[in-house]
């Protein structure tokens, strides 16, 4: 119950803030509409009881004739009230996103928080206008109750009363949905990403290949099944409760019109109060319905809270970049998203080591990465090379400071990497990981992320000189999906590499950058990399015997230790040693 105040208390906040006037309108109009009830009783009354017949009657044309264009006006009001509020939530959420680091998308509470929040934020937009309705229908049972009082105090009471059953019944079917929809959403999900497998390309071909597409096809029968189930058990808990609440709502009634009856009520007074209590049933179902999903939304916006609050914890973002006058590139943001990171890319990095590092995973019961030692200077290209699951990827995870080590140091020009923040250690790396980003965007936009700030497009072209894409116009839309151009693997993978060229960070980490691409283009990327290798550090991990021997230092990592370095020539000398019987095939 608290968490129903924290969320109706911070949408309010959050609707005062973005949408104030839209809110007061709402508000406004929804207060009318709880009063006219009121009125039409104390107006129905009078036009049976006294002599003045114009007066009441005129009152009643204009109360019941505005009920109507009030409700539509107010709807009107109050989605667009909700859509801007809507909008607010995704924008700051997909902000939020953008800030974290890699290290926090190493937390699984913090992916999971994501993906909870961004269900949220449609049921969260409507929050504060549900909250507006609550309020209208408990002063529409107040205003009722006062004006049936007036009739006969027992009747007005019990018209009051019956609004408790409904909140009651409707409190425990949100209580229920609150556990049920997760266990729906998450049936949903695992429905949704098999039937993925089934139409992407090429997970879909693969299947389609091996025919048995039909056993994914399966998963998804057996997890809607499941959804479908525990929908069917809400549905069923639900109408109980509803059927539960409207019998005690229409014995509470009928008691209030007994009372009337018994209490000598006659006439105009009766029938003004007969009138009333139809009309109270009314909206105390709306009173219902706004509490029921508001207390069904708190738990989710609680999340939402969560995560915003915490990304809010991360780095403070500067003024969003734009594309210039000059035409320089970068994503173009029209609503206020924070797109650039005050940090600027460190160039100049004289050396990176890794000294004497552990690292176990959470839940592992063997360190990982036990004593290892790797360093890089300036100038330099150090490979890291070992068989599938030795460690290499810990390792570099361990260097940019997605992983915090165990035991030892992380080292950046001499200095412990722990000492300096994330954000400020990310600054000097440009890292191209084994799943690369394959971005459908602008091929401008693709490549433009690979630098924090704003772009220019000569910045791009020279990136993407000697690609395939050196010569297409930088708007073509990349991805099929968005009717633009597909793109090979090997084609995303020049991309990728591009985005690292554009970056041009102090220390270029590069996990098997040319695993997709063809001999010819791998060669002559490895050329480029030992051309321009000046500047820079480049460490890279492959599995290529003939990408190594332009290494000035190779490590062998076997079982999260180093257990031979030297050069290809020195290595593949030792013919006993762990390198040759690695490479020797090659
Ligand atoms: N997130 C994780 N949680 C637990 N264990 C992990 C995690 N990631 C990797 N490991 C384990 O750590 C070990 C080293 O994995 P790592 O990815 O560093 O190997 P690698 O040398 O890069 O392999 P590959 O050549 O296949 O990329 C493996 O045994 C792997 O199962």
């Amino acid at each position: 119950m608290l968490d129903a105040f924290r969320a109706v208390r911070d949408s309010l906040v959050d609707a005062v803030r973005i949408t104030p006037w839209w809110l007061a309108t709402y508000s406004v109009l929804q207060l009318l509409l709880a009063i006219l009830p009121g009125a039409q009783v104390v107006l129905i009354r009078h036009l049976i009881e006294s002599s003045d017949l114009w007066r009441p009657l005129l009152g009643l044309t204009v109360v019941v004739g505005s009920m109507y264009p009030l409700t539509q006006v107010s709807n009107g009001v109050g989605q667009r009230m909700m859509l801007r509020l809507r909008l607010a939530l995704r924008v700051e959420l997909a902000g939020g996103a953008a800030r974290l680091s890699p290290s926090r998308l190493a937390e699984p509470e913090v992916v999971r928080d994501l993906e909870a929040s961004q269900t949220a934020t449609h049921p969260m937009a409507d929050v504060a206008g549900k909250s507006v309705q609550l309020l209208s229908a408990a002063a529409t049972s107040v205003v009722l109750c006062v004006a049936i009082s007036a009739i006969n105090l027992l009747s007005g009471l019990l018209v009051l009363a019956a609004l408790v059953p409904t909140v009651l019944a409707f409190t425990l079917i949100s209580r229920m949905e609150a556990t049920g929809w997760p266990r729906v959403a998450e049936h949903d999900r695992k429905a949704a990403y098999a039937t993925e497998q089934l139409i992407q390309q090429r997970p879909g071909t693969e299947l389609a290949v091996l025919g048995s597409g039909w056993k994914v096809a399966g998963l998804v029968a057996n997890s809607r099944a499941a959804a479908t189930r525990v929908l069917d058990r809400m549905i069923r808990t639900a109408v109980l409760y509803e059927l539960g609440a409207a019998l005690v709502t229409v014995l509470l009634f009928g008691g209030a019109l007994v009372a009337l009856v018994r209490g000598g009520a006659a006439g105009g007074a009766a029938a003004a109060a007969v009138a009333g209590t139809i009309t109270g049933l009314n909206g105390i179902r709306q009173c219902g319905y706004a509490f029921g999903s508001i207390v069904t939304t708190a738990p989710q916006a609680a999340i939402y809270r969560r995560f915003c609050s915490r990304t809010q914890a991360e780095p403070a973002i500067s003024a969003p970049t734009r594309r210039t006058a000059a035409g320089s590139a970068c994503v173009q943001i029209r609503s206020g998203v924070p797109a650039a990171p005050r940090r600027a890319v460190v160039r100049r990095v004289d050396s990176v080591a890794l000294d004497n590092v552990t690292y176990a995973y959470p839940g592992a019961g063997e360190p990982t990465l036990r004593g290892v030692c790797i360093e890089a200077r300036r100038g330099e290209l150090v490979a890291l090379v070992g068989v599938n699951g030795a460690g290499k990827s810990t390792a570099i995870n361990l260097l940019v400071g997605s992983l915090r080590p165990a035991g030892g140091r992380v080292l950046i020009d001499g200095t412990d990497a722990a000492e300096v923040s994330e954000e400020e250690r990310l600054a000097h790396f440009g890292l191209l990981v084994q799943e690369f980003g394959r971005f459908e965007f602008t091929l401008r936009d693709a490549v433009a992320l690979g630098a924090p700030g704003a772009v220019a497009d000569r910045e791009v072209r020279a990136a993407l000189g000697g690609t395939f894409a050196a010569d297409l116009p930088l708007d073509t839309q990349l991805g099929q999906q968005w009717g633009g151009t597909g793109i090979s693997g090997g084609q995303w993978q020049r991309l990728a590499l591009a985005r690292i060229r554009l970056r041009d960070a102090g220390i270029w980490i590069l996990d098997e950058p040319t695993s997709a691409i063809d001999a010819e283009a791998e060669q002559s990327i490895f050329s480029e990399l030992r051309r321009t290798s000046a500047a820079r550090i480049t460490i890279v991990v492959s599995h290529r015997a003939w990408t190594l021997r332009e290494m000035d230092r190779i490590y062998v990592v076997d079982e999260g230790r180093v257990v031979q370095q030297g050069t290809y020539q020195n290595l593949i000398a030792q013919p006993e040693g762990r390198f040759a019987r690695l490479f020797a095939a090659q």
